[in-house]
């Protein structure tokens, strides 16, 4: 079993005063952990920092107990991960597109053709897979996003709103892929504004507000909505953040 990923202390600004703060995170390996707030809670900007997409101000940040200061490609090889746009070529279709994907994740060449046939498969985008991307709905290519980002089995998954283009049958089949991937040990992150449909994924739920954490739900809960509420409320509230943002 591989070590998760870490946030201890971890702090950063945005020019102009946004930004997080006090950040302490674990994500377990063979967790499902889901990170909700509202929009503009600092989320996309933890996800960010996880990765090294964002450098701390200040704290550590940890992969697999690597210090990701001192990471090297093979490190980000076992990581899968959409934040922000996927990745993807328009004109590439989709098959190039996942072999690109899995090219630069340093994917032997000799399972490369099976992996991305399987992900096809997997994300049920046989239909498609000669199209090039730019023709695909929002929902097929945030599937090859997702296909492109877990086709390689990642042991540290990270997802920024990845069922937010998604059908049902998607939201479902993202969910079976994800669970799975935790049973086989890999420590998994997910965004979300879906309490109920996080609380079908995830083993944990953490809050964010106003760029800090601030506690967590219990995915088996009755009542999510209104723990959060009350959570983000009595945060508003210590905070002093000026009352009625939910009129
Ligand atoms: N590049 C940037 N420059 C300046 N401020 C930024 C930048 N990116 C994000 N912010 C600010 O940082 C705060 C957190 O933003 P972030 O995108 O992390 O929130 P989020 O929880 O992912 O939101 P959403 O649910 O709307 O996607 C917001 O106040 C946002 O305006």
């Amino acid at each position: 079993m591989t070590e998760g990923m870490t946030l201890r202390g971890v702090g950063r600004s945005y020019r102009g005063g946004a930004g997080v703060r006090d950040l302490d995170l674990e994500v377990r390996p063979g967790e499902v952990h889901a990170l909700v707030g509202l929009n503009g809670a600092g989320k996309s900007t933890l996800m960010k920092l996880l990765l090294g997409m964002l450098r701390p101000d200040i704290g550590t940040v940890s992969v697999g107990s690597v210090d990701i200061r001192n990471a090297r490609p093979e490190l980000w090889a076992r990581v899968g991960q959409v934040v922000e746009t996927p990745l993807a070529y328009p004109e590439f279709t989709v098959t190039q597109n996942l072999l690109a994907a899995a090219r630069l994740r340093g994917v032997a060449s000799a399972v490369r053709t099976t992996m991305v046939d399987d992900a096809i498969d997997g994300f049920r985008l046989a239909d498609f897979a000669g199209n090039r991307t730019r023709t695909l709905s929002s929902g097929n290519r945030q599937r090859l996003g997702l296909a492109a980002a877990l086709q390689h089995h990642p042991d540290f998954v990270v997802l920024d709103e990845p069922t937010s283009f998604l059908d049902p049958a998607g939201t479902i089949l993202l969910r079976e892929i994800l669970r799975n991937r935790a049973l086989a040990g890999a420590a998994v992150l997910v965004s979300s504004h879906h309490l109920d449909e996080v609380a079908r994924i995830a083993d944990r739920i953490t809050v964010m507000n106003a760029g800090r954490l601030i506690g967590g739900l219990d995915p088996g809960g009755t009542e999510l909505e209104r723990s959060f509420f009350d959570l983000v409320l009595h945060d508003d509230e210590k905070r002093g953040a000026p009352a009625g943002r939910f009129a």
